[in-house]
């Protein structure tokens, strides 16, 4: 269904014209999730975005689905059974994103550490528990175990013998957390909700009883401003949330939010190999624990947790950020020796986390629970519970969380969306379930997706591709590959990209709203994070074939060239590289 910058315009006219049911504020996972929940129960839902669909947090984390094993430590338990038992449920209506992906959790006798081989036992049979990995479960194959220290070296070499002692192993799962975003939102639309990218609500309108009945609208890409009227309004801003709060002047009362900064560095596997995802106490007894991930022929580590008040969207990586994580991948795989040279892509995102204050909190409806903390908890020790919480005007807000627990954070929302619009709901609208909902490009059996991941593959090779072109087609797009093959039949390459390259792009524009070449290489593909030793071969051809597609001017073709050339060199952190000279 198309989806790109024609029905933009269209969809831009009809939420100036028509009164939605709901308006949703904010198109990363949470947003993306009520509105696909909203949109499938018959609602009149408008989603926008000041910028690309996933622009902020929910493409800039550890691409994990994962229950969060660490949180039982702050006793975060609600957050954990919630998120463990979702991974499974993401797997199935996502499954060419979220995979399988055990996890090794090594143990060192060291001060500060989270786990000892005790504790990591009873954390992993808890969590197995709790997400039903027993008995006779089709996960059973996944269920947790110990292995003593020459079986964790055996396993993974590289990590540092001394004081080892041992290691656990148990389930969670790979995810792209970009396309995530992007397919639930793809999903949304095809329902009939009216998404639009780079729309910025810049006031809460009200009607004559001071109810929340609209917003005002900034359009970041041609500049108008209009209003948008709903029934319902629903804050899913993420880290901004406090921010446009702040924009429903005549009731904000104050911020709830705890904002925090995590990188993650890229390097290749040639210089940090590990056979599967790693996660591992820092060492610094800061609480923190570390992840090292294999990802298309590189390994990511991350992540860093630090108080942030800077442009949440812009999180820059700093230098005390690359030391903080060299100094410790390098501890734990001493023979790595990484520099910040051997960085050959990084990304930073910020935590919306909840800071509940301890006295006078406004009442929060915790969807996800976020336990008390305070602003004198170290960062890691806050909650990564979600509020749900409704404003004297009506304005609903739904923040925090993890990506991992978006759909149970959406269907919380709908709960309070159906006691609001009552009478209204019961006649017109009826609740679906969302873990039958496959998202786009899901649709394929989940309970064998590799498989028909390898077979979508195979078919890319008969309709003319190159086998890695439809590998690389099959895992992004999944079912929806189907779709690029019929483009692959009816068009030519574009200069400087080959055929399945340029379906894929095509696909893209007309089908995933992507509007500029950051959009496409950074979220909608891994060329920036994962392909940087290929991305010069692709860039200009991109560029070249965007630029075609929709007419820019000289002027606005280079300011996208500029873009894109500043992403990439922040995310190669170039200006660090210089400075350390
Ligand atoms: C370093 C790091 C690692 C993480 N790793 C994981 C992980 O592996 N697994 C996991 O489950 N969770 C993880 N998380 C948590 C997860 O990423 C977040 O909980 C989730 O992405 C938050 O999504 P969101 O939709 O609430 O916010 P966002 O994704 O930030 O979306 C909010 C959106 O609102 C838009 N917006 C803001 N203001 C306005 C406005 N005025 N008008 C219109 N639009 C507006 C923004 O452009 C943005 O796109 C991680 C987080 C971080 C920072
Ligand atoms: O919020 P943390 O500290 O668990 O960090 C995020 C992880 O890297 C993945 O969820």
């Amino acid at each position: 269904m198309a989806f790109s910058i024609k029905t933009r315009q269209e969809e831009i006219e009809r939420l100036k014209n028509e009164k939605l049911d709901l308006l949703v504020i904010g198109g990363g996972i949470t947003g993306a999730g009520v509105a696909l929940q909203a949109s499938a129960a018959k609602m009149k839902t408008g989603l926008i975005d000041m910028q690309d669909f996933g622009g902020g947090t929910s493409s800039r984390s550890t691409r994990l689905v994962h229950g969060g094993i660490r949180y039982l430590k702050t006793f975060d338990v609600q957050v954990v059974s919630d998120t463990v038992k979702e991974r499974a449920v993401i797997q199935h209506i996502a499954p060419h994103m979220t995979q399988p992906d055990p996890m090794i959790l090594p143990i060192y006798d060291e001060p500060g550490t989270t786990f000892t081989m005790f504790s990591v036992k009873v954390a992993m049979d808890l969590y197995d528990h709790l997400a039903g990995i027993e008995g006779d479960s089709p996960l059973i194959k996944y269920a947790n175990y110990m292995m003593d220290k020459e079986e964790t070296l055996k396993r993974e070499p590289q990590l540092n013998s001394e004081n080892l002692q041992g290691a656990g192993v148990y389930l969670d799962y790979q995810n792209n957390d970009s396309r995530l975003v992007v397919e639930n939102v793809k999903k949304a639309h095809d329902l009939g909700c009216l998404a639009v990218s780079r729309l910025k609500c810049i006031r809460i309108l009200h009607n004559d009883q001071m109810q929340a009945n609209g917003v005002r609208v900034h359009d970041n890409l041609t500049g108008e401003e209009f209003e948008i009227h709903a029934d319902v309004i629903i804050n899913t801003s993420g880290p901004w949330s406090d921010l446009v709060r702040q924009e429903d002047k005549e009731v904000y009362k104050k911020p709830r939010l705890r904002p925090t900064k995590g990188v993650h560095l890229v390097v290749d596997q040639s210089r940090l190999t590990v056979p599967q995802p790693t996660y591992f106490g820092s060492g610094t007894a800061d609480g923190r624990m570390i992840f090292t991930i294999p990802r298309e022929g590189k390994t990511y580590f991350g992540t860093t947790d630090t108080d942030f008040t800077g442009d949440y969207a812009h999180p820059t990586v700093e230098q005390s950020d690359v030391d903080y994580l060299l100094n410790i991948i390098n501890k734990k795989y001493p023979a790595a020796h990484l520099t910040i040279d051997d960085i050959e892509a990084s990304w930073a995102g910020v935590r919306p986390l909840i800071e509940v204050e301890v006295e006078g909190n406004e009442a929060a409806d915790a969807a996800t629970g976020a336990s008390v903390s305070d602003s004198t908890s170290a960062p890691s020790a806050v909650s990564r519970g979600s509020s749900l919480t409704e404003a004297e005007d009506g304005l609903i807000t739904l923040a925090g969380g993890k990506l991992t627990d978006y759909r149970i954070m959406a269907n919380g929302a709908m709960k309070k969306i159906q006691q609001k619009l009552h009478d209204k709901f019961s006649k017109n609208f009826t609740l679906q379930d969302s873990a039958e909902i496959k998202v786009a490009g899901g649709d394929f059996d989940s309970d064998h997706a590799e498989e028909e991941l390898a077979r979508i593959a195979k078919d890319g090779v008969a309709a003319g591709l190159a086998s890695e072109d439809a590998t690389e087609i099959a895992n992004l797009f999944g079912s929806q590959a189907e779709q690029i093959y019929e483009y692959a039949q009816k068009i030519k390459p574009a200069d400087g990209l080959s055929l399945g390259e340029t379906a894929a792009l095509d696909y893209s524009l007309n089908e995933e709203m992507t509007l500029t070449p950051v959009d496409y290489l950074l979220r909608r593909t891994y060329h920036i994070l994962f392909k940087s030793d290929t991305l010069s071969q692709v860039k200009d051809g991109v560029v070249k074939h965007m630029s075609d597609y929709y007419g820019w001017d000289k002027a606005l073709k280079e300011q996208y060239i500029n873009d894109l050339d500043h992403e990439i060199a922040e995310s190669r952190l170039e200006g660090l590289k210089s400075k350390n000279k």
